[in-house]
């Protein structure tokens, strides 16, 4: 059966696969910088900082005026609305700062999870009216790749076919309004780790979550080598009892993977998911030394276990801008070498860094 309405043109094509390579390239990975503005207040509360517009660009400008070595282990960082329109103390816009170090600059596109009557307190996600003016807009405005988050969610009757079904459409459909409008787009169906489930239950949950998606993006002609995937690892729940070592969670992980995602695709990113800093790294270490083929750049793209310690260091004070940069970079070099399966751990890692980062039902 030929294919006779293209999709996409060759240059539209070129342009995506480069861009999608270009972010996960030698090691490097992806700052989640996206939190919505309530998501980030829960993260200031931590540190005793008011939620003000204010505090929020602080915070990032620190983030963002990094040596332009963090160039070498992020290759780009996901904005929200407001930040993509913020600019630092010297007024240049931080968009413009990511650009010139060669990150590319993406944005938070879904506009968080609505119910899905009928169901166990499973959700959609919101955000498909407009999306392809708003993605135009922010083409326009320096962004090269969006991202669109998904929850699903394991329990009594979850996640139901309904919400499988649902949510993998509603990813294709932003993943194609991405593309049409220049976007590489980030898709992530995240099973989060509520629950007591084990990791073999969570394995078989993210299969049948990603084989869905994967269904769906191919229903809907989008081009796989232009997009990138960011899901969840495969892990017990958070209140399992078992516990699982790094090279269980790479096996369990990988094997999903393998089992679910095409080759085409240039690079798998996980989010962190609640993990402290130090599990993230020795978790994508691990997978990156999983001895099965693995034919994707598998990186990172978290935002907790990217930024906790460095949220501890700031402490909503000036005076604090060289340990928090200190803090993020090193980060951000242990998840690159991670990102190569050549972290080695020290045992030095600060007490934030191990911390548990996990937040019940998150769901925006
Ligand atoms: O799980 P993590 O690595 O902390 O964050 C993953 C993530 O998708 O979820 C957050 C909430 O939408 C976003 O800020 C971020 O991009």
């Amino acid at each position: 059966m030929a294919h006779q309405f293209p999709a996409l043109t060759s240059e539209q094509k070129k342009a995506l696969s480069e861009t999608a390579r270009r972010i996960v390239a030698n090691g490097k990975g992806i700052l989640a910088a996206d939190e919505s503005v309530g998501t980030m207040g829960n993260r200031l509360q931590r540190i005793k900082v008011e939620n003000t517009e204010e505090n929020r660009r602080q915070f990032r400008e620190l983030l963002f005026t990094v040596d332009s070595s963090v160039s070498q282990t992020i290759g780009g960082v996901i904005l929200f609305h407001e930040t993509l329109y913020q600019k630092d103390g010297q007024g240049k816009l931080f968009r413009d700062i990511l650009k010139e170090k060669g990150i590319v600059v993406g944005i938070k596109l879904d506009q968080g999870v609505a119910p899905l009557a009928g169901t166990n307190k499973e959700t959609t996600v919101q955000g498909l009216d407009g999306l392809s003016e708003r993605c135009a807009q922010y083409k326009k405005d320096g962004a090269d790749f969006g991202k669109w988050r998904a929850v699903l969610k394991i329990d009594n009757q979850c996640p139901s076919h309904l919400a499988i079904q649902e949510n993998a459409n509603t990813l294709a459909r932003y993943a194609s309004i991405c593309q049409q409008n220049g976007l590489v787009p980030i898709v992530e169906p995240e099973v989060i780790p509520d629950g007591s489930h084990d990791m073999e239950h969570c394995q078989y949950v993210t299969e049948k979550v990603l084989a869905a998606v994967y269904k769906a993006l191919n229903d809907h002609h989008v081009y796989l080598e232009g997009t990138l995937l960011k899901p969840n690892m495969v892990t017990a729940g958070h209140a399992c009892t078992k516990k699982y070592a790094p090279e269980q969670v790479a096996m369990a992980t990988v094997t999903a993977l393998h089992r679910t995602v095409p080759a085409a695709v240039p690079g798998i990113c996980f989010l962190s998911g609640g993990m402290s800093e130090e599990d993230a790294t020795l978790n994508l270490n691990a997978i990156n030394l999983c001895p099965l083929p693995k034919p994707w750049k598998l990186s990172f793209s978290y935002g907790r276990a990217l930024q906790a310690s460095a949220l501890a260091a700031w402490g909503g004070k000036a005076e604090n801008k060289k340990a928090t940069q200190e803090a993020f970079m090193k980060r951000a070099l242990a998840n690159s070498q991670a990102a190569k399966g050549q972290y080695v751990h020290t045992g030095s890692s600060g007490s934030a860094s191990t911390q548990s980062l996990f937040t019940a039902s998150y769901t925006y």
